[in-house]
């Protein structure tokens, strides 16, 4: 059995997919640690020294290289991991357990600010400008967080609660 966690950058993906492993002594693996184990560099450097274009290609091949696994696993992936190529796809036929973790723009926004310098995406945007550009970039996604199997609220609850809700809702 695999669980695959998706949403946007701050949802939680990573709290929650440990928190999640550990309760239901699975595996846990995480898409942007394995990447970043595999190509001995990290999420960052990654970006400044390839690109973009060069990390989504490695995405992908890392993505398929965990969901050939036939391990039990709870696998939590970048927020963009579903949003290229046939990703969401992959996911989909990997799982019935494929998990939108959707959280309010507000919440997304309070956590990300403290964060960006983590995030290649969002690390140079101005303060003023940050919430429009997440609203856009969330919408854009949302096409592809939509086709998870299941959605989950990640707000003004506690990590356990959340934890509890896909507990609940496993198949
Ligand atoms: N339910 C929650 N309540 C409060 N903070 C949370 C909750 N879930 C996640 N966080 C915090 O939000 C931030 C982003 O979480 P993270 O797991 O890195 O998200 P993602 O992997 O989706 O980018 C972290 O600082 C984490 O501690
Ligand atoms: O949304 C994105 O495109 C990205 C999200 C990040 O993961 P988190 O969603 O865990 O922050 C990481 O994969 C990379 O910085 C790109
Ligand atoms: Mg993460």
């Amino acid at each position: 059995m695999k669980i695959i966690l998706i949403g946007y950058m701050g949802s939680g993906k990573t709290t929650i997919g440990k928190a999640l492993s550990k309760q239901l002594n699975v595996k846990f693996l995480d898409l942007d640690d394995y990447i970043e184990a595999a190509e001995k560099s990290s999420i960052n450097e990654i970006f400044k020294n390839k690109g973009e274009v060069y990390f989504r290609k490695k995405e992908t091949e890392y993505l398929k290289e965990v969901l050939n696994r036939k391990e039990n696993v709870v696998l939590s992936v970048g927020g963009g991991t579903p949003c290229f190529g046939d990703n969401i796809g992959l996911i989909n036929e990997a799982t019935p357990n494929s998990i939108y973790i959707k959280t309010d723009l507000n919440v997304l926004c309070d956590r990300l600010m403290k964060e960006r310098d983590e995030r290649p995406l969002i690390a140079d945007i101005a303060p003023e400008e940050f919430q429009e550009f997440i609203a856009k970039h969330l919408f854009e996604r949302s096409f592809f967080y939509n086709q998870a199997h299941h959605k989950i609220g990640n707000q003004y609850k506690s990590v356990e609660d959340v934890v509890l809700q896909i507990r609940k809702l496993l198949v």
